[in-house]
């Protein structure tokens, strides 16, 4: 069997805590499955030049870290990837902000990347490469003479070609993505807007009609995968944590009251300031209501060096201050705002005693919190997702009930029908998205994608095996 090498700016690390992100958490579970090693940045910066990877072994899997120099960390990361490419994919165009130095890091941080892989290699390997950090390290691990299959995975939205433009070097990330065998994205959305930018830049011959793309003497498979969750561990971790102590003091402290919950990282995409607004208005337009719920908010700090990170906490802080300070009882807070990590179990164990789950991003590659909300309930008496149409996960959770995340009445009604809703659609709403995790989980991810890597090398040789002949015949 081949060996499964995963490549992600973010690794999750055994022995820290979890890093509060998808991408870690669906890797980590893709990687239990199959073994293989893991490579990424390990969390510390140094000052020099960085040095050799730190290598650890657990549970089969081997995770390879290496140090980036601080200043050039902080130009790839919270620079590149963060304040350019991260906000124009979420069609944020207006917060990018893009310099040429920020590029050069970032250029720079997959070349090293490459070069400290390069020597853990082995030829049977299927190279897979994840989201917006890395899409030079295709390009990168080619010109070192690498010929093993590789794959890149994007977690995040990609942007239609008219959005894409925006970027003064997009032919070049295009043609980047162009240096892959298989290209993933989360939904079909993603891959039509991919489409947009291959036919922009190679002419609409290069799609062809099976969904391949074809460059030159060289064929490239562009496919939806839909990130998944591995749905009996979720069920087993939030039964498991309902009956620990952390999880029993906060339904206990709910006394009686409806829990609604949301989990996301601090980031202006999760649409927090617009959810935040949608609940005041509730409060205002059903006060049957006061008291009788508790919204938590678990909101863990993110890319806190990147300045619409720092914009979007204070304004964060300032919305729950406003609703607890107007509506608030001595007895009773209406938002509960917390800005930390918790366990991934002990997240599981909340959210399954939540009767509504709000999953209001203004945009989202996929968003695995709302796929998680839906297997930690208790199937006997489910709680409610409320769920952005422009999530990936809307895609295919298409019983939540769905909402703009602009529209602040329309989801402040939405709140109010899922905790008016009948037990009897709960379930059946439940239910249906039941079938739909378990038919696309995380295994079956894993397997689809590392099947189109194993597949991919093949037809391109066979293509290439063609053009030689009809070369040679002319
Ligand atoms: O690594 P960070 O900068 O701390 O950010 C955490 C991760 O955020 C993003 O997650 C994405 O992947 C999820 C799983 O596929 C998906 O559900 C979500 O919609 C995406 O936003 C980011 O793409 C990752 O690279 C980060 O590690
Ligand atoms: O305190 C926290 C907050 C989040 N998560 C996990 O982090 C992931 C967040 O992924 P999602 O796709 O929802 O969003 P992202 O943060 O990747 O944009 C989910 O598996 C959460 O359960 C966690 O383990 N602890």
């Amino acid at each position: 069997m081949k060996r499964l090498v995963c490549v992600s700016n973010r690794i999750s690390l055994p022995r820290k805590s979890a890093a509060p992100g998808g991408l870690a958490v669906g890797i980590l579970s893709a990687l239990k499955r199959t073994g293989g090693l893991w490579f990424g940045w390990g969390g510390e910066t140094c000052e020099g030049e960085p040095g050799e990877p730190d290598i650890h072994i657990r549970e089969g899997v081997t995770y390879a870290t290496i140090e980036l120099r601080k200043h050039e960390f902080e130009l790839y990361y919270n620079g590149y990837s963060n304040d350019v490419l991260w906000p124009l994919f979420h069609y944020f165009s207006k917060g990018m902000r893009y310099s040429n130095e920020q590029r050069e890091a970032y250029e720079n941080v997959n070349r090293i990347f490459a070069q400290r892989l390069l020597p853990l290699l082995q030829p049977r390997d299927l190279i897979w490469a994840h989201d917006y950090h890395l899409i030079p390290l295709g390009r990168r691990l080619r010109e070192l003479g690498v010929q093993q299959p590789l794959g890149f995975f994007l977690h995040i939205p990609f942007p239609n070609i008219e959005m894409l433009r925006v970027l003064p070097c997009y032919a070049e990330l295009l043609r980047d993505l162009t240096s892959y065998d298989v290209v993933g994205f989360q939904t079909q959305n993603d891959l039509r807007s991919f489409h947009s930018g291959i036919e922009h830049l190679f002419g609409a011959d290069a799609l062809r009609s099976d969904g391949r793309i074809r460059i030159g003497d060289r064929l490239i498979r562009a496919e939806v995968f839909p990130i998944g969750i591995d749905v009996g561990a979720v069920e087993a971790e939030a039964i498991d944590a309902s009956a620990t102590e952390v999880v029993r003091r906060m339904t206990d402290s709910l006394m009686g009251r409806s829990l609604m919950m949301g989990v996301d990282r601090l980031d202006y995409s999760k649409g927090l300031v617009e959810r935040f607004s949608a609940y005041q208005q509730f409060l205002e337009t059903h006060p049957e209501n006061l008291g009788r719920i508790t919204y938590l908010q678990i909101a863990p700090l993110s890319r806190t060096d990147v300045r619409a990170y720092a914009e979007i906490r204070q304004a964060l802080e300032q919305a729950a201050g406003r609703t607890n300070g107007r509506f608030a009882d001595t007895d009773w807070t209406p938002i509960r705002y917390l800005n930390r990590n918790f366990p991934h179990a002990t997240l599981m164990g909340f959210i399954r005693a939540a009767k509504v789950g709000l999953v209001t991003p203004l945009r989202d590659g996929m968003n695995l919190v709302a796929k998680e909300f839906v297997a930690a309930q208790d199937p006997a008496d489910p709680g409610v997702l409320i769920l952005s149409s422009l999530a990936g996960a809307a895609r295919e959770l298409t019983s939540a009930l769905l909402v703009n995340p602009y529209d602040v009445r329309g989801v402040s009604h939405a709140m109010q029908a899922a905790l008016s809703m009948p037990l009897n659609e709960r379930r059946e709403r439940h239910a249906d998205m039941m079938k739909v995790l378990r038919r696309n989980d995380i295994a079956a991810w894993t397997r689809r994608f590392m099947e189109a890597l194993e597949q991919a090398q093949v037809a391109d040789s066979r293509v290439r095996a063609i053009t030689s002949v009809k070369h040679t015949a002319i």
